[in-house]
Parts: C-alpha cells; structure tokens; sequence
C-alpha cells in the first residue's frame, strides 16, 4: 500500500488547458463501451463518513479527480489517514480526532466547501477554509448560520458574518447539535453536509428546510442512504425535515457506484452521432439522479437497452441513436448537473425545449443558466433564460469558441454540440478535471468505433 498522492495539485489553481480543445465531430455512427469512473458523490460522502467513522475502512473504485482529491487532502489536514491500495480508485481511511489549526482549500468542489464546516465544527482548533475565484461567489450562508444557531463561532475576512468562501470554523471538539432550521432553496448540499457529520454530534441534529423549494433531493436521499448503510440512524418519514440520531459511524469496505452523471454526455453522445454507446456497471438501484438519464434519452429519441447483467446486479447499459432527436420540456429541479448535457441535445433537436426548475444552477461552478445561453447562442444557436430554467429553439449552429467558466459540464456539453456542429473550439478541456480527468481522451477514444474506452486506458 502506498500514501495516496499528497495531492499537490489538488490545492493548486484549477488546471488550465492552453490551447482550446477541438470537440471532434463524429466520425460516423458510434459503437463504443465507456466505463465510467466512480461517482464524484459517492465517494466525497464516504470520504468524510469513513474519516469519522469507528475503525479503518475502505472505498473502491473511488474516483479520482480534483473534486476527490480535494476531499482526501481536506480530510488529511482534519486528522484522517488516507492511503492508497492497489490502485489508485482504492483508497484506505483510518480516522482519528478531528484536527483544528488547519486550512481546508476547496477548489471548486460544493461538496467539499458544504460537507466541511459541519466537520469543522468538531475540530479541537479553528478551520481555515478558503477556494479558487469562482468559488468565492457560491453560496455558504446557509451552513454557516446553522452552524452559528448551533453554538459554533464563525468568522470571514471583515467584521460581517460571512456568506461565502473564505471563513473560518472554530472547533471546540465536540458539539452539542439539536434542533436547527436551513434555508436549502439555493443547494441541497447544506442539508447533506450537516446531516453528514451530524451522528457525531452528541445530540444528533434535527434539521429542518425552511425554504420554498429545495432542489436535488436525491442528493439528500443519497445522504440519508449512506448514513443508513454506516449504521447510523435517520428518521425522514417527514417531508422537509431530518433526525440524524448520534451514535457511531461503521467502518466499511465499500464499492463506489460509476457517476452517472459523467456517463451522460457519453450517452446523449450516441443521440447525437448515432450508433451506441454502453456503459457497464449501471446499477440496479441507485440514488444518483443520472438514473433519470435513460428515460430522459428515449424521450429524445434514443433508444435503452440493457444487454447484460452481472452476477452483481450491476448491467450494462445501451443507447442507441434513432437519427433522430427531438425537443422535451422536462423539469430537471431534482438532476440540475444534467442540465448541461440536455440542453446541448435540445440545441441539436427538431423541436423546441425547455428545462424547468433549474434556478439554483445560477450558483453553481458558474451561473450555468446564463453560461449556457450566452454559448449556445454563440453557436447560433436560440437558448433564453427564463426565471427558473432554459428555452432551447434549435437553429441551424456553427463552429465557435465555445467559453466553458471553469466549469467541467460547459466543457463536456459542448463536446456533445461539437459531435455534429464543426469547429466547436472548447476553452480550458481541462476543467473537465474536476470529475473526469482526461475526458477529453475518453471522448476522442469513444468516436474510435468498436473500442472499451476506460479512464486510464
Ligand atoms: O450533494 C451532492 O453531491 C451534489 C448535490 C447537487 O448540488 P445542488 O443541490 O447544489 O444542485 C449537485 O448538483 C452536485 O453536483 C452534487
Ligand atoms: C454542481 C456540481 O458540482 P458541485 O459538487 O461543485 O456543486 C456539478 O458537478 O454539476
């Protein structure tokens, strides 16, 4: 076993492609097998319940990308111990106290800037967080005014409370937790974060969502299910409102499910090129909302078959494009990452689209509602902004510079665009390292037809 890289570029600025990516139009109809690496999700949520656990455990098929290695680097600094195995995607954990006078970089990673300050607070010293530009601007206020109803100091650069990166969370090793109210209309990830770390608070919490709308619940029941599989116990029999009961977190060897979401644009790939693409070890149940993914490609126009499944229950997806691609009207309140792929097959369609419920995509790695219009509509395309979502007219497009924000879902739906509009120029590929370092590779090698495409082949 050797010490998993000190990820030394995990605290360094996002990587910066220099020169942009040409997306490659297709070459013909696909026929290609992706795997797909292990769900950013999953893994930063078993990270940190396996750094807070009873005894040392285990994660495989862990995905490795700047995400993850942020969490594994955070995690270190607050006192875990996490190694590699045999391979890179097995990473062993062995918890230990929580460790204050530290600093936290998050980069860009939600899940690291939500997850955290909850841990944080159980740190015997003050949490030093802070993150690249453009996290400076996603929302924090409402972790850490719950944090604060909860008893924990928290204090940002000026005399103001802060609202966003950077902060500090000053531990006193234990917290007491209790009832607390959350504002989660902006992020579901301040409901995981602090239902995350709340069976070690000596009280547990009860949580409940005060907001008018609360996105990505199955994000939140992913939380819940993970904290289930720990042993740790949650009553959410009612809607809006959490109980975390304190208690030990198990330690686990446990598999990490493919990302789903990833797998998307490789899938909508095939509605845009034709042919199919398969993606092996789709699970049979799942709390990813790229479940969703299938169902939302037939009503496009694809076609989903399974062909095989495993002794493990896991199978092996197919889609398969019909030549055609038609418009939907979908509400994606619950799977807002998947946004940027559909809406990149709604500017290919032969009808017009529209994404409902996606406001809260204004706060993510970029505002991606106006991101996605201001580069569609560069292609030529017609995408407007409406209150709460996108309105896709498709139009004949054209190649363009395509601006990606930092942000890996601007630079993988344009890759979907550039499959059948020549000339798409994709600025900074590399911030597709965010969740799939060398997607790029893994798109160029998916268009070699008949090929088993895999991360690191
Ligand atoms: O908890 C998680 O792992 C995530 C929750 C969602 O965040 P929002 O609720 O902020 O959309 C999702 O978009 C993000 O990619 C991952
Ligand atoms: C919103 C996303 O990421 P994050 O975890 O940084 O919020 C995403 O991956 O689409």
């Amino acid at each position: 076993m050797t010490p998993a890289p000190a990820s030394p570029d995990a605290t360094s600025p996002a990587p910066a492609s220099e020169a942009p990516w040409e997306a490659p139009v297709a070459p013909g109809e696909l026929d290609a097998t992706v795997e797909i690496p292990g769900s950013k999700s999953l893994t930063n949520r078993l990270l940190v319940l396996a750094a807070l656990a009873d005894g040392p455990g285990v994660l495989r098929g862990a995905l490795r990308s700047r995400d993850a290695d942020l969490m594994i680097a955070a995690l270190r600094a607050l006192g875990a111990e996490i190694t590699e195995g045999t391979e890179p995607s097995t990473l062993h954990v062995t918890p230990g106290p929580v460790r204050g006078d530290v600093d936290v970089f998050t980069g860009l990673a939600g899940t690291v800037m939500r997850f955290l300050p909850p841990v944080a607070a159980l740190a015997d010293g003050p949490v030093r967080f802070d993150g690249d530009p453009e996290a400076r601007v996603r929302p924090m206020l409402p972790v850490l005014a719950a944090l604060r109803a909860l008893g924990v100091k928290v204090t940002g650069d000026g005399p103001d409370f802060p609202s966003h990166l950077p902060f500090t969370v000053h531990g006193k090793g234990s917290l007491r937790g209790g009832a607390v109210d959350v504002d989660a209309s902006a992020s579901s990830q301040f409901v995981s974060g602090l239902l995350l770390a709340a069976p070690r608070f000596d009280d547990g919490l009860a949580l409940r969502h005060i907001g008018a709308t609360l996105p990505s619940l199955p994000h939140i029941e992913m939380t819940v299910a993970t904290l289930r599989e720990v042993g740790v116990a949650v009553d959410d029999s009612r809607d809006g409102i959490w109980h975390v009961s304190p208690g030990a977190i198990s330690a686990r060897d446990v598999r990490v499910e493919p990302d789903l979401s990833n797998a998307a644009p490789f899938l909508a790939a095939a509605l845009a090129a034709g042919g199919t693409v398969r993606v092996p070890g789709w699970p049979a149940s799942t709390t990813q909302p790229g479940a969703m993914v299938p169902e939302l490609l037939e009503r496009m126009g694809g076609r989903v078959t399974v062909e095989h499944t495993a002794d493990d229950g896991t199978s092996v997806l197919a889609v398969t494009g019909t030549g055609e691609i038609h418009g939907i009207d979908v509400d994606l309140h619950a799977a807002g990452e998947l946004a940027p792929t559909f809406a990149a097959l709604a500017a290919l369609a032969d009808s017009p689209s529209r994404l409902r419920g996606i406001a809260h995509l204004r706060g993510h790695e970029t505002d991606r509602l106006a991101a996605l219009a201001t580069e569609i509509t560069r292609l030529g395309g017609r995408c407007e902004e409406t209150r709460d979502g996108l309105v896709i007219t498709p139009r004949p497009l054209h190649g363009a510079t395509f601006r990606t924000y930092a942000d890996h879902r601007m630079a993988t739906s344009a890759a979907v665009l550039g499959l059948r509009v020549p000339g798409v120029q994709v600025e900074n590929v590399g911030t597709t390292a965010k969740t799939l370092p060398g997607f790029d590779r893994m798109w160029e090698r998916m268009l070699a037809a008949g090929r088993t495409v895999g991360a690191g082949a």
